[in-house]
């Protein structure tokens, strides 16, 4: 049995109308409006055990939603979801002491008292061994780095400080669930490949399975094999950063060097193909093409019939712009090669 497994899962919220302004609000008060908004729709899902996956998407696509529901948090309009073998609405403690979770801006720290003392309240909460804690708080400690702020309250922490913090807070009573929503954002460098680090050390060698929103291709290059993209609340991609690639990047660009200057090539090569020349030195210039009209020989033939090409390279198509299209919801679903 997977770890995590939705099926058919869906949720509908009710959302109010309001007209505009003070009119629209009095208008609402004595007749409100509402209509159906579907945010998860009718998915299917399965996780295994010991996976590390990627669920991404526009604004709005059904992230949160769908977290929500494997936290036990929102109960479902229709469906099924199970993780671990639980239903995580109906048994929400029992789905807490298997889960470890990371939910972006707020903390799961009491905010006034030191790090150290809360966690040692977790330990009570999740009545976790003595010994596991121990072992436990002294390789998260070193692992993130914690020992210069782990006396000091969580208020007093940079964001990264408490982005370890709340990470090792998350893990401490061995959950073999992590979810993760935006886990590296606003964060520097450093803090980023730390926090990366870690968390492929818990996948790898604790087997924790791992389901992470973010808008951070790293994120996703660094730490997931898998790569679930959800939009109007439905997977529309679920396989490797990989085949994101190659089924869904569109442009792709070579770099000529030519012997000699073509001067009618711009306006020529622009105007009858609609590809796009970028001069990058006296004979250096590049030629980005829509890949699913032309073939990269095509391309090139068509430069050669201006004047002689010493030499030329393709460039890898660009992984980011294909992630940024996703979170801009402009991924064009008909460029999939089936
Ligand atoms: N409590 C709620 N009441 C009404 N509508 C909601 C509620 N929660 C979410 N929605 C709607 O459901 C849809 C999905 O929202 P959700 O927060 O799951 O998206 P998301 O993918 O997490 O987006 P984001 O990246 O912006 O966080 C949105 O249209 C949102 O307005």
């Amino acid at each position: 049995m997977s770890i995590i497994e939705a099926k058919q899962l869906s949720k509908s919220f009710m959302q109010a109308v309001k007209e505009p302004g003070l009119r629209g609000s009095v208008k609402h008060l004595f007749v409100p409006r509402h209509i159906k908004k579907t945010a998860v729709n009718a998915l299917d899902l399965t996780i295994e055990a010991g996976e590390s996956v990627a669920y991404v998407g526009p604004n709005g696509a059904g992230k949160s939603t769908t977290l929500k529901m494997l936290t036990g948090i929102l109960l479902p309009t229709s469906g099924s979801v199970t993780v671990n073998g639980i239903n995580p609405y109906k048994n929400r403690i029992e789905n807490a002491a298997q889960i470890g979770a990371v939910f972006g801006q707020r903390t799961q720290l009491w905010w006034d008292i030191p790090i150290t003392e809360s966690f040692s309240l977790l330990k009570d909460i999740y009545q976790i061994p003595s010994v596991v804690y121990k072992a436990n708080l002294d390789m998260f400690t070193e692992l993130l780095g914690m020992n210069e702020f782990i006396h000091l309250s969580a208020r007093k922490l940079s964001l990264g400080q408490r982005m370890r913090a709340d990470l090792a807070a998350s893990l401490l009573h061995n959950p073999p669930i992590l979810y993760l929503d935006e886990p590296t954002i606003g964060l520097d460098v450093s803090v980023k490949q730390r926090i990366r680090e870690f968390i492929k050390q818990i996948n790898q060698q604790q087997q924790t399975t791992v389901m992470l929103t973010t808008h951070d291709l790293g994120d996703i290059e660094d730490l997931c094999k898998r790569l679930i993209i959800i939009d109007h609340g439905s997977i529309i991609y679920d396989g490797s950063l990989a085949e994101v690639k190659a089924n869904f990047a569109k442009e792709r660009v070579i770099f000529f060097q030519v012997a000699s200057p073509m001067p009618q090539l711009l306006e020529q090569l622009e105007q009858t193909t609609g590809m796009k020349l970028t001069i990058q030195g006296e004979l250096e210039f590049s030629v980005a093409f829509d890949r699913y009209e032309y073939t990269a020989s095509e391309v090139v033939s068509r430069v050669m019939k201006f004047g002689e090409v010493a030499d030329f390279r393709m460039e890898e198509t660009q992984i980011e712009a294909v992630i940024k299209s996703v979170y801009e919801g402009s991924l064009d679903l008909n460029l999939r090669v089936q």
